[in-house]
């Protein structure tokens, strides 16, 4: 395992005004996209929908709240594991972040904001927003780029339907040492599918199938695509949860934001019967995404495959 690997991501280019289905170039993005999740399970993607102004107001709005005092930030709890405020962790301890659910329904936004300022913060919320609501194209495309792939179009519109939008942003401070610490450990998101943005400091790393490990050093119009167990079970085990780990180096704290695709609750995630066959035998039984979540951030659910353990199929 290297993670000086020179190797790079594929990049994906998702700015052509005539990316829709149907086109040619919809046709090449596509098979782009499968060849890189299969061999990468991860790949840069160019995106240039959200206006840049946007993209920067987002890391003020970041700043502006991770640099609240402790006892304000902690105020944001949530019911749902890892959603509300991390921060201070023993073994993660440059690591800070906090979740948004529903991040693309300004409502939603707006009442959570005013967890951190009781009187509202309106340009944050809008930043906040705007931000997500505008990557969710990116996110719609991918997923259905994906569905096709495998053939299973016709359940686009219940896949959309079936998942609401997590944002999560994040902050890590430089170690301030020399050498690289941990930010976050090697995981595999237990979501649909993620898409990372960061500010100019470096330090996500991804497992490629063969093993390696990757720097992934994404340009200020890219985004990182990664996939998460959810996916994995939903297309039976066609495509892999990608791996990766945050490892921070230098003084300058990193910023980075992860819109996560979750399954609503009480929706059963299950594999199409178009994707299971005597090749392809099924993979995990039915299974509710908040219920599992319950299980995986349980002491007894605490292992990279969460998910095989709570609902995998015993052949
Ligand atoms: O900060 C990043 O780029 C990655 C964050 C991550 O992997 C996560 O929150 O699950
Ligand atoms: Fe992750």
């Amino acid at each position: 395992m290297d993670s000086q690997s020179p190797l790079k991501l594929p990049v994906i280019d998702f700015t052509k005004p005539e990316l829709k289905p149907g086109t040619h170039e919809w046709d090449l993005a596509k098979g782009q996209v499968q060849q890189a999740l299969q061999h990468y399970g991860c790949f840069e993607a160019l995106f240039d929908k959200i206006r840049l102004e946007i993209r920067e107001a987002v890391f003020g709005a970041m700043e502006e709240l991770f640099d609240l005092p402790l006892q304000i930030k902690s105020r944001n709890v949530s019911e749902i594991p890892y959603h509300g405020y991390i921060g201070q962790h023993p073994k993660i301890p440059l690591f800070e972040s906090i979740g948004f659910d529903d991040a693309d329904v300004i409502e939603k936004v707006e009442a959570q904001t005013r967890t951190f300022w009781p009187q509202g913060n309106p340009s944050f919320s809008k930043t906040i927003q705007s931000f997500t609501k505008q990557l969710t194209e990116l996110d719609q495309m991918i997923r259905r780029m994906i569905l096709e792939s495998f053939q299973v179009e016709k359940y686009v519109d219940e896949h959309m339907d079936s998942t609401g939008y997590l944002l999560k942003v994040m902050k890590y401070e430089g170690p301030k040492t020399s050498g690289t610490q941990v930010g976050l450990g090697a995981h595999t998101d237990q979501d649909v599918v993620t898409i990372l943005y960061q500010n100019e400091v470096n330090g996500l790393e991804v497992q490629s199938s063969s093993g390696e490990w990757f720097g992934v050093k994404p340009s200020k119009d890219s985004f990182i695509v990664t996939i998460g167990e959810s996916l994995h079970a939903w297309l039976n085990g066609r495509l892999k949860a990608t791996y990766h780990r945050v490892m921070m180096s230098g003084d300058k704290p990193r910023y980075s934001l992860g819109l996560f695709t979750v399954p609503k609750a009480g929706y059963m995630i299950k594999a199409p019967e178009e994707l299971v066959d005597e090749a392809h035998p099924l993979l995990y039984n039915p299974f509710d995404y908040a219920q599992f979540l319950g299980f995986y951030f349980s002491n007894e659910g605490r292992y990279q495959s969460g998910l095989k353990a709570y609902c995998g199929v015993q052949h």
